[in-house]
């Protein structure tokens, strides 16, 4: 189980600065709430990524997939973006790593090389699809809504050049991962008989790392996915409890709630000591900002609610962002991840017993200073008045991955409850789509290109050639 401590977010180890355990406390009723109106929404089919956790049948159709037919590949290329990508990179940097390294030569070959284009620059598209061997690749469409412009712009790219290396045959080395009925990609799986899998359609991308979006990449991988799933599930059956205090879910939401409404520390800071969690932070990112970042109360008033996430990673980052953390303003609260075991360590050689500035090293270990950098950090911060908390887990595997993972989904659900808006929409990114779609001339689309023209005229005086 991970272990999570919020001890300097409190006002007793922080002074003034801290949330005042009382204000913690007094969240207790509006926890019970948000608990219950998350049960209702679970029960009533609105929010699936739970279910996820239990989804065994799922689980047995991908690893079969992966020990079969995925055999014949030695790349997997996944398409997508946002989170059709964030979770996939997340696992891949976490749990590929250190696989990896473990495996002989004949197992690097049995398992593919996972590739994930999450952008459409050509300066990457161009020459990473020059250089792959199509013939040892399978090409992951992954999109729930199955329309976004830049998953399906690749994809188009990637058919045709499928087609023109095998001719018919480009089904072979093309899986669809989208909703189980709606979309453009769900109709040209039927229309082009492609292989699916779904991606349930009350599971909403960034909630869907659990699902066959994360796992066939995963278990293509030879991520213990049943382990991954079995942390997560180890976790929803910790956060089934309404007492605010044993639910850590709760706790994160209510302190990171608090500390921006009541302590005015908007910017949450995910501050990772671990080289393998890194992505995590950036999974993190997309989850709570579209989830939280919102112009509307679900009833319809105006809030122009959400904190900023922002990620780090220690000890890379003490170099560069922990100045401003540690002595800027008092606007954010840092959130460490660690893992308690990093495995095989690394130890730091004793030399130049003479210089007493380097003779401190020798003994200890990497794994050790990095731990050691991590503690300080919480604790400068922690005496100069700055929340801060950490998640620590046993060590970096599926299982660990699982449990973090739902506990920051989950946390997510509930702040949105907190700040009343509805966590899994996002409005807000549908403008920018349509104004898209306008410029490149979709049809039905003439409405918001001539907006944008009308709009977009500039005046010369404010640029300078
Ligand atoms: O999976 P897709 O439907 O292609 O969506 C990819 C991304 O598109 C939009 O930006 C949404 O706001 C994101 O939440 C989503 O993850």
């Amino acid at each position: 189980m991970l272990t999570f401590d919020y001890n300097n977010m409190l006002a007793p180890r922080l002074g003034g600065r801290g949330i005042d355990p009382a204000s913690l406390d007094a969240m207790a009723g509006r926890f019970r709430e948000a608990h219950a109106d998350t049960a209702r929404r679970r029960e009533a089919g609105e929010i699936g990524f739970f279910a996820l956790a239990d989804a065994n049948a799922v689980v047995d159709e991908i690893q079969t997939f992966a020990d079969g037919q995925g055999q014949a590949f030695s790349n997997l290329v996944v398409l997508g973006i946002g989170g059709s990508a964030l979770g996939t990179i997340a696992l891949r940097t976490a749990l590929l790593h250190p696989l990896w390294n473990e495996l002989d030569d004949e197992e690097r070959d049995y398992y593919p090389r996972i590739y994930v284009l999450d952008n459409i620059d050509p300066a990457t598209i161009g020459p990473f699809l020059d250089r792959i061997d199509l013939g040892r690749t399978l090409f992951n469409i992954v999109s729930k809504s199955g329309g976004t412009a830049e998953t399906m712009s690749q994809y188009l790219i990637v058919r045709e050049r499928l087609q023109a290396a095998f001719g018919e045959d480009y089904r072979r080395h093309l899986l669809f991962t989208t909703d189980p009925e709606k979309g453009v990609l769900r109709a040209l799986a039927g229309e082009e008989q492609i292989p699916t899998l779904p991606i349930p359609s009350n599971v909403g991308g960034r909630f869907s790392v659990l699902s066959s979006v994360g796992l066939l990449p995963a278990a293509m991988a030879g991520i213990d996915i049943a382990a991954l799933l079995e942390g997560a599930r180890d976790m929803v059956a910790k956060c089934e409890t309404d007492d605010l205090r044993a639910n850590p879910a709760g706790v994160f939401a209510a302190l990171q709630y608090l500390a921006d409404t009541e302590r005015q520390a908007p910017i949450h800071v995910m501050m990772p000591y671990s080289d393998r969690l890194r992505d995590v932070a950036d999974w993190f990112r997309q989850l709570w900002a579209e989830s939280l970042g919102k112009q509307r109360t679900r009833e319809g008033s105006e809030v122009f609610a959400g904190p900023t996430p922002v990620k780090s990673l220690g000890a890379t980052d003490q170099h560069s962002q922990v100045q401003l953390y540690v002595e800027g303003p008092f606007d954010k609260t840092i959130t460490f991840l660690s893992e308690a075991d990093f495995g095989p360590d690394v130890p730091i050689p004793s030399a130049y017993e003479h210089h007493a500035e380097l003779a401190y090293l020798g003994g200890h270990s990497m794994g050790e200073l990095l731990r050691t950098e991590m503690l300080a950090t919480e604790a400068a911060l922690a005496q100069r008045g700055r929340m801060n908390m950490s998640i620590e887990i046993p060590r970096v595997d599926a299982h660990a991955l699982g449990e973090l993972m739902m506990m920051l989904q989950i946390a997510t659900v509930y702040a949105g409850h907190f700040y009343g808006i509805d966590p899994l929409d996002q409005p807000g990114v549908e403008l920018g789509k349509q104004l898209t779609y306008g410029i490149m001339g979709r049809p039905g689309f003439e409405q918001a290109r001539a907006e944008w023209e009308g709009r977009t005229p500039k005046d010369d005086a404010f640029i300078i050639r």
